[in-house]
């Protein structure tokens, strides 16, 4: 670590009040040298891609996420059009709803919203509200899950006399998402009040919550387009509606990844950022996934950016085989919270433990608006959460643990679109230096399958329940089923009021009955 190499690795807009320094990574020029060639691909499939290529070969999609904040670069007119119209039909609606003109079924003003989606169709809008939220004109609460304890426990926070709905679904058909909705559509009419007259879709055109909302009349229907993937859709109506809705300014949001798009478009590979980015993340895992990204923020308000970029990286870099079909198991693993927090929880093991990582910190040059006490003589709170940074960077390096900081002035959403658009890019130039499709998601669809093969099973072994008790081995003869997962069909029966269960000695002799 020295000076020198402080300044020459560092990337910094002074026109956005950004910098990245790469200083404790140890790239050196022979390591960027050596990948030579795959950075001219970097750039080329970056040029083809936002040209309008097929992105996406195995589902056929173009990958147009880039367009979003510069609808000028849309390949056709009709594509510029499906940015543009949505946009601007968001904000009108954004504003009918504030101004009272879109008002409740009692014809009150909308005071709150609860946000339904998951994956993509929550991550990005929980950062935005999270980060830039807290002025937000409507208190926003999310369902992200199925769970029935959740749900119930986010709804009674509620008022839902004054609530907006959001459903937020690019394919219209994830299950978690349809739950949601019929859990609120069942809690809301319980409150006697017209589901529909509350409620809003963000969807793919003719999906079957498309279609859902049409035949209920839902207030309003936003499209999603088959060119954005779910984890690269903040900047879409999946995060732009309800950003719009709290009242957030989302131009500078987007005005922000269009900034920190047009630097990183720029073939300059020393001045660009997400180059910059991805060639260290390369060399920190060996282009092998053999090292794992912890994100700490030291600001708060970037709390979620960890678990945002958790899915953004993971499920775009976690490939079974590359372009060429070849097995290789590729992706880098993301974690954190915030800073100094984790300096007392996980960062002892960073520290002197196994040295399977690299750190991002993130740095928030401003402390807060305004003066700060003396928390002791002569510093404040601020220049104690500078100090931990600066020494952990420290103390990590010494001890042979690398990290890269990112510098911000403060987090607006100015400043959140220029993070979201660096990563999304950097993702995109990794992807293609480790020469992989990271833009679909199959493994994701094996979890769906099987989570389909067990509630087939669990109905089947629902139908065998009788007042004579049986065991697990029993069940399974007779549904022709495996026993261990008739087993635990039998007990979330029981522990869900469908069943009785008297416990034997091992769960091959635990009894079950209605
Ligand atoms: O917006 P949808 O279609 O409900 O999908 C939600 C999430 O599910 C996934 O498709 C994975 O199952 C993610 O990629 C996506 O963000």
């Amino acid at each position: 670590m020295s000076w020198k190499e402080y300044n020459e690795s560092l990337v910094r807009y002074d026109d956005l009040g950004f910098s990245l320094d790469l200083s404790l990574m140890d790239v050196t020029a022979d390591y960027k040298a050596g990948l030579g060639d795959k950075i001219t691909k970097v750039f080329d499939d970056m040029v083809a891609l936002e040209g309008g290529a097929i992105a996406n070969p195995d589902e056929a999609r173009m990958v147009g996420h880039y367009w979003l904040r510069n609808p000028e670069l849309a390949p056709t007119g009709e594509l510029k059009a499906a940015i543009t119209q949505p946009l601007k039909d968001l904000k009108e609606f954004a504003e009918h709803v504030h101004t009272g003109r879109v008002v409740t079924f009692e014809g009150k003003i909308f005071k709150e919203l609860l946000l339904i989606g998951i994956g993509g169709s929550a991550l990005g809008p929980q950062l935005v509200s999270q980060a830039i939220g807290k002025d937000a004109k409507m208190k926003i609460t999310f369902f992200d899950n199925t769970d029935p304890q959740g749900m119930d426990d986010t709804l009674a926070t509620l008022n839902m006399a004054e609530t907006l709905v959001l459903i937020i679904s690019k394919s219209g058909g994830t299950p978690e998402t349809r739950n949601g909705m019929l859990e609120a559509k069942a809690a809301f009419e319980k409150a006697g009040i017209d589901f529909g007259k509350h409620a809003v879709a963000v969807t793919g055109v003719g999906s079957k919550l498309d279609r859902f909302a049409e035949e209920h009349g839902f207030i309003a229907r936003f499209p999603m387009d088959d060119w954005i993937g779910g984890r690269t859709s903040v900047l879409s109506t999946v995060g732009l509606v309800p950003a719009a809705l709290q009242g957030l300014d989302i131009d500078a949001l987007l005005a922000g990844a269009a900034a920190m798009d047009e630097k990183t478009r720029s073939r300059e590979a020393d001045d660009n950022a997400a180059l910059q980015l991805a060639i260290a993340w390369h060399k920190a895992t060996n282009g092998r996934g053999e090292k794992d990204m912890v994100i700490l923020p030291y600001k708060d308000s970037l709390v979620l950016f960890s678990k945002y970029l958790q899915q953004l990286v993971m499920e775009s870099l976690g490939k079974e085989k590359d372009l060429d079909g070849n097995v290789v198991n590729q992706g880098i693993a993301v974690y954190g919270n915030k800073g100094s927090t984790d300096q007392h929880a996980y960062v002892q093991q960073l520290r002197d433990g196994v040295n399977n990582f690299f750190a991002t910190f993130i740095e928030v040059r401003r402390g807060r608006e305004g003066k700060s006490i003396e928390v002791d003589p002569g510093n404040t709170s601020a220049d104690y959460l500078q100090g931990f940074m600066r020494g952990t960077r420290g103390a990590l390096y010494e001890n042979g643990r690398k990290s890269l900081t990112i510098s911000i002035y403060e987090v607006t959403p100015f400043s959140l679109g220029m993070l979201i658009a660096l990563f999304e890019r950097t993702v995109s130039f990794y992807a293609t230096l480790v020469n992989i499709n990271a833009y679909h998601q199959p493994g994701v669809e094996a979890g769906k399958a099987a989570a389909a093969t067990f509630l087939n099973l669990l109905g089947r072994v629902r139908g065998r329940l009788v007042s004579e008790a049986k065991n697990a081995d029993e069940v399974a003869f007779e549904v022709d089923g495996d026993p261990e997962a008739v087993y635990h069909c039998l007990v979330h029966l029981a522990n869900n009021g469908e069943a009785q269960m008297s416990m034997g000695k091992s769960p091959a002799e635990d009894l079950f009955q209605l």
